[in-house]
C-alpha cells in the first residue's frame, strides 16, 4: 500500500483544491492544453461552446469547457520550466492522488497534455509564420539534476553533444515527447526538436546590455547534426513538460508558433494570428479524436 503523503508535501487549500493551480478533480478534463500566457487561455476557450468553470490564481489561469462535444481545460503556466514541475506535479496529484486519504491511487490516469506557445526558429529554412511539433525537448535548465530520470541511450548521447559543445558546467537533458499526440497533431506541422532554455535573454543567445557568456549559442546548436537530428528552435518549457511527462505517465506533446526568426533576425508582426492558427487547428484535429 502507498504511502499517506503528508501536508507540507502535497498542499491542499482549505476548501479541498490543490494549492498553486486552486483546481479540484472535478475541475479537470482529461485533455489539457497548456499556454503559457495567462492571456491566451481565453483566446483558446473563446472558441468553446460553453465553459462550465474557470478560476485563476497567480499565472495560473483555468478555464475548462467543451468545444465540439470534447470536454477540454485549458490552463496558463507562465513561463519557464519551474512553473512547469508545480503545473505537472500538482495536474497529475489531482488525477492520481486521492486528496482525501493523501495516498496514491492504484489505478494511474493518463493525461493528454499539449502545449501551445510561441518559439523562436534557430533554423533560417523555418521562417516566423511557421507551426512546428517537437519530436525531442533539449533542457538547458538544471530540473533534471533533482529528478530520479530514465532517458534513452540516443537521448544520453544528445545531452552529452550539446554538453561538450558549449562546454556547459552541467548536463542537458534531450527527452522524447507523445507519439501519440505527435500522430494525432502533428502530421501536417514541421517537426523540430525544441531547445528549452531558463532564460529569454543570455540562454538564448540574445544580446540587450549584458553579453551572454556561451558564445555563439545559436550558430552551434543550430549547426548540430547527428546523424540527420537537428535541433530547431528555442523556448522555455517543452523539455520540462517531456521530462515530467515521462516520469509522472502522461502524454505531452509541444506546438510552436514561429514568432522570431533568430538568423534571419525577423519577428513576426503577426504573431497572435499565428497563435490563432495553432489554436484553431488543434481544437478541430482534438475534437475530432
Ligand atoms: O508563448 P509562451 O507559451 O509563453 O512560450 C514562449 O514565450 C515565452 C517567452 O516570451 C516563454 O514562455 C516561451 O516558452
Ligand atoms: O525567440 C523566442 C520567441 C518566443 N519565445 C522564446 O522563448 N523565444
Amino acid at each position: 500500500m502507498s504511502k499517506r503523503i503528508p501536508e507540507s508535501e502535497l498542499i491542499i487549500n482549505p476548501d479541498g483544491s490543490i494549492y498553486h493551480l486552486n483546481l479540484k478533480p472535478e475541475h479537470l478534463a482529461s485533455t489539457i492544453i497548456a499556454v503559457g500566457d495567462p492571456d491566451r487561455v481565453q483566446k483558446v476557450s473563446q472558441y468553446f461552446d460553453e465553459i462550465e468553470f474557470s478560476i485563476s490564481k497567480r499565472e495560473f489561469v483555468t478555464h475548462t469547457g467543451i468545444y465540439k462535444g470534447k470536454r477540454l481545460t485549458v490552463i496558463s503556466t507562465g513561463m519557464g520550466t519551474d512553473n512547469i514541475e508545480i503545473f505537472m506535479t500538482e495536474i497529475d496529484a489531482l488525477v492520481n492522488i486521492d486528496l482525501t486519504t493523501r495516498i496514491p491511487k492504484n489505478n494511474h490516469t493518463s493525461l493528454d497534455i499539449i502545449r501551445i506557445g510561441t518559439s523562436g526558429s534557430m533554423q533560417a529554412e523555418i521562417p516566423y509564420g511557421s507551426l512546428l511539433a517537437s519530436v525531442f525537448g533539449i533542457g538547458l535548465d538544471t530540473l533534471m539534476t533533482y529528478y530520479i530520470t530514465d532517458f534513452s541511450d540516443f537521448e544520453r548521447s544528445v545531452s552529452r553533444e550539446i554538453r561538450e559543445k558549449l562546454n556547459l558546467p552541467f548536463t542537458p537533458y534531450c527527452v522524447e515527447g507523445s507519439q501519440k499526440l505527435l500522430n494525432l497533431l502533428g502530421n501536417d506541422l514541421i517537426k523540430g526538436n525544441t531547445v528549452t532554455c531558463p532564460g529569454f535573454f543570455g540562454p538564448q543567445g540574445r544580446e540587450v546590455r549584458l553579453k551572454p557568456a556561451i558564445p555563439n549559442i545559436i550558430e552551434q546548436l543550430s549547426a548540430i547534426n547527428l546523424d540527420g537530428f537537428r535541433l530547431t528552435n528555442f523556448e522555455m518549457e517543452t523539455a520540462g513538460y517531456y521530462a515530467m511527462g515521462r516520469m509522472l505517465g502522461h502524454e505531452m506533446l509541444s506546438l510552436n508558433a514561429i514568432v522570431a526568426n533568430r538568423i534571419t533576425q525577423e519577428f513576426a508582426k503577426d504573431s497572435y494570428n499565428i497563435v490563432d492558427q495553432l489554436i484553431v487547428q488543434t481544437l478541430e484535429k482534438l475534437a475530432e479524436k
